[in-house]
């Protein structure tokens, strides 16, 4: 059995005492009760809104959903939870609110309203945090796969992306060329320039072969002054063509007033080509290159040089 005295302090509460809105509409959307929250939260005076549309106080998506969705759900569920609406305060200020509500049987709908700003704001925080640590996200994966000093691919990503071309070619019974690019005398201009000046003739060596280059060649970095190239659809007169327009491209870049040279050892895929052997046959066509005199290209298997 309640007693007198807990049935007394229950009369004493009302919607007053709660820190979120309590609004009752009848079947036709008219406000027949709001709560004190409306006065001291939202600058509405209640003879401002009882008697007046919901619409009064629903921003104009706000309407849209309330119709189209809210009042189908509710007649249809009796009961809709955490819906978001943005309402007008009595100052025209748009806010956003998590509504719960509720009908009953003569239609007049319940409604209480939470003030979800701050859950808004933490929304769009989670949302920036989250676009940061996929930016950095992004530049490790830059960084992981990137020559520091170049900019170009390092031989770890290299490795990956020539072996997974490679396939595609393969496949698609296309042919590709591998240019194994190695930077003539370069212990030379170390040894009587210093380190900094061959880090300038690395970085604009990379420059210039990113800036020739096609978006779909891969152009690395593969050891210290030694440069792997990978044209896709190109076949011995198509890598020809590029070898050439390199050596005159990296004779612009001067040491002592003097052109850089390079030497290149270049082949072709054929059907059974692993990259392994791709990088194996060029490799040995730059030192053949190298030991003909430098400043050159070797075909891999072929006697000439240009
Ligand atoms: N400045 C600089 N030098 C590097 C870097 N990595 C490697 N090297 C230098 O590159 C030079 C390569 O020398 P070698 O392998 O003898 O080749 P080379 O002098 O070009 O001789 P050839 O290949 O026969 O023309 C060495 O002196 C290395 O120290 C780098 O990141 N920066």
């Amino acid at each position: 059995m309640k007693s007198i005295k807990t049935e007394n302090k229950r009369a004493s509460y009302s919607a007053d005492c709660f820190l979120s809105g309590a609004l009752i509409t009848d079947s036709k959307n008219t406000i027949i009760y709001v709560n004190s929250y409306f006065e001291e939260h939202l600058y509405w005076k209640s003879d401002e809104l009882v008697g007046q549309n919901i619409n009064k106080i629903l921003t104009k998506s706000s309407r849209i959903f309330f119709q189209s969705y809210l009042i189908p759900t509710l007649l249809h569920e009796k009961t809709s939870e955490e819906m978001q609406l943005i309402i007008f305060n009595g100052q025209g200020i748009k806010i956003p609110m998590t509504i719960n509500a509720q009908i009953n049987e003569e239609g007049k709908v319940f409604w209480s309203l939470y003030n979800s700003s701050k859950q808004d704001q933490l929304y769009d925080e989670l949302i920036k945090t989250r676009e940061k640590l996929e930016e950095q996200a992004e530049e490790l994966k830059s960084l992981a796969s990137t020559d520091e000093l170049t900019n170009l691919l390092n031989r770890r990503e290299m490795n990956y992306r020539s072996t997974l071309l490679l396939e595609q070619s393969l496949r698609s019974k296309q042919s590709v060329a591998l240019l194994v690019i190695d930077i003539d005398n370069f212990k030379l201009i170390n040894d009587t320039f210093g380190h900094l000046e061959g880090d300038r003739v690395l970085k604009e060596l990379g420059q210039a072969l990113k800036s020739f280059g096609r978006q779909t060649d891969l152009i690395s970095r593969y050891g210290g002054e030694e440069f792997l190239i990978m044209l896709p659809d190109t076949d011995k007169k198509g890598a020809l063509l590029f070898c050439n327009r390199l050596h005159a491209i990296i004779a612009d870049i001067l040491v002592d007033n003097k052109p850089v040279t390079v030497s290149i050892g270049m082949t072709i895929s054929n059907t059974i080509n692993t990259f392994i052997d791709l990088f194996t046959q060029a490799d040995n066509a730059v030192y053949q290159a190298k030991s003909l005199g430098k400043n050159r290209t070797q075909l891999f298997g072929d006697d000439n040089t240009i």
